[in-house]
């Protein structure tokens, strides 16, 4: 029929097995050529793959292999495959131009495990993308980069002057009142109200977002040997992990429910929660809804852990630096006076006019390098780039320290000048190699908000106060330890003046 019929001769026979063989070559030679042309890199030895030449702070030896293996090579951490980008333009070139295929999060028990796949940092694909847009709409109605926000900041910022008024004169430490009265700038937005930072429930929850930072920062091994955390006892404290993340949950679950009834009486409560629950209620015979109240917890609780830690530890390096500057902290000073006063609360209509001030908070994020290596990405698909071949759910990693560090782009790059951001008439040169909230579509949520904060901060904190180390104080290292974010090591005690 149709001419199709099947002669089993010999011949036939002989064609086939042929034919068999022809494809198991071609099919070993694509599959070998696919492996050659992973980016290079150092030799993987079993069971630790490329571990012994990474050290316990990978930030300088990523950069050695970089200069060795180019700006795209490939490590492994066990049996995983890492491929890590440096330098500006192939970092730009792959999370904005195939921004898609690098924004996925690496199936890693501590990045989308913990969190169960849900918020905003560690979740993808479909859930992430519309949860995104969703959290970037309501925050930007609530005055994101805006005047809304700008005085939620500026109400915070009188109880923090006053708390830092209080500690003047003596050796102290600001890091945990920074830390607390950023996340009050949190807490406002996404429910409401600030806490007081005498509040024992507050700094439990604070302690608790250092520890998880902490223990995120330490589970390397964890994410090499991952069976490792059934073991018997909690030694990586994941366990503790889970209880902390379970605790925050249900501590926000009660605050949801207390919106819920604020709700019902018709209270208006303006903020984060009260809008995605409104959402939540118009999402509820939609049965591919990505919108429930699992994922309203686990993204205020994102929030309060990428948006506290990262804004406070650039703020402590920026009293670090400040206090290690004398020149140039008065140099701030005296614009500020200029433009500000000493009276008038600072605002952001003033910064366009103070240059050497933002130059300053620009050089403290490169040096101060907060999130050296972003959140790790992964490939949605497989991707040829640069000539290599990047398979589908390959961890990726960008280098941002190294963009920071680079020679080539800030000359004498461990030194501390403000000046490489200002031209030659003391203008303000924005450069778009800096780059702290990293770039593409996984771009930090919350980067306008940050550096609201940071020129709030830092402008009201230098209009009250001077201050220098601590005389018993040694700066000695200015690398900071790298746990998830960079923070100043160590924690640094200062005097503070009134001015
Ligand atoms: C100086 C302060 C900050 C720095 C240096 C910083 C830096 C970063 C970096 C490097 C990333 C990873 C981007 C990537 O995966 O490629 C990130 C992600 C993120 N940040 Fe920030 N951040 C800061 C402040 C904030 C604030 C204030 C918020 C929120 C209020 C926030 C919320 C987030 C969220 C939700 C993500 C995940 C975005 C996603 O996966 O789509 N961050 N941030």
């Amino acid at each position: 029929m149709f001419g199709l019929e099947f002669d089993v001769s010999a011949t036939n026979v002989q064609v086939w097995l042929l034919c068999t063989v022809a494809f198991l070559l071609a099919y070993n030679y694509f599959t070998k050529e696919s492996w050659r042309k992973l980016p290079p890199g150092p030799p993987a030895f079993p069971l630790v793959g490329s571990l012994p030449f990474l050290g316990k702070d990978i930030r300088e030896p990523l950069r050695k292999m970089s200069a060795k293996y180019g700006d795209v090579f490939t490590i492994y951490l066990g049996y995983r495959r890492v491929v890590i980008l440096n330098g500006y333009d192939v970092i730009r070139e792959a999370f904005a131009k195939h921004g898609h295929r690098f924004s996925g999060r690496p199936l890693i028990y501590m990045i989308t495990g913990v969190m169960d796949g849900y918020g905003i940092v560690s979740s993808q694909g479909w859930l992430w993308r519309e949860q995104r847009r969703h959290a970037l709409t309501v925050l930007r109605d609530f005055g994101f980069g805006g005047t809304l926000l700008e005085e939620r900041i500026t109400t915070e910022l009188r109880f923090f002057l006053d708390e830092l008024r209080n500690n003047k004169d003596k050796p102290y430490n600001p890091q945990m009142l920074i830390q607390m009265s950023v996340a009050n700038v949190i807490a406002a937005l996404a429910f409401g109200n600030r806490l007081h930072y005498d509040d024992d429930k507050f700094v439990y929850y604070i302690e608790k977002i250092n520890k998880a930072f902490e223990i995120l920062g330490n589970s390397g091994i964890i994410t090499i040997f991952p069976f490792l955390r059934h073991l018997p006892g909690d030694y990586f404290r994941v366990k503790q992990l889970l209880m902390d993340r379970d605790e925050m949950a249900a501590y926000l679950k009660e605050i949801v429910e207390d919106h819920k009834i604020a709700m019902k009486e018709g209270r208006p409560i303006k903020d984060f929660i009260t809008v995605y629950l409104k959402k939540l209620e118009e999402e509820r015979n939609k049965t591919d809804s990505t919108f429930s109240e699992k994922q309203l917890i686990y993204i205020t609780i994102d929030l309060f852990g990428a948006g506290s830690e990262t804004v406070s530890t650039t703020l402590t390096w920026a009293i670090v630096y400040m206090a290690l500057n004398q020149d140039v902290q008065q140099r701030v000073q005296a614009e500020i006076d200029d433009v500000i006063g000493r009276e008038s609360v600072p605002r952001m209509a003033n910064r366009e006019r103070m240059p050497f001030t933002e130059a300053c908070i620009l050089e403290i994020q490169r040096l101060g390098d907060v999130v050296p290596f972003a959140v790790p990405h992964a490939t949605t698909e497989d991707i040829q780039f640069r000539g290599y071949l990047i398979p589908r759910g390959t961890m990726v990693m960008a280098n941002l320290y190294g963009v920071h560090r680079d020679p080539h782009l800030w000359p004498e790059p461990e030194k501390f000048k403000p000046e490489r951001f200002l031209d030659e008439n003391g203008k303000l040169v924005r450069r778009e190699e800096l780059i702290p909230f990293c770039l593409g579509k996984r771009l930090c949520l919350g980067a306008s908000m940050a550096r609201m904060e940071l020129f709030l901060y830092f402008t009201s904190i230098l209009q009250r106060f001077s201050f220098q180390l601590s005389p018993d104080h040694r700066q000695s290292d200015l690398r900071g330890k790298l746990t998830v974010t960079n923070m100043p090591r160590p924690p640094c005690y200062i005097i503070l003046q009134e001015r």
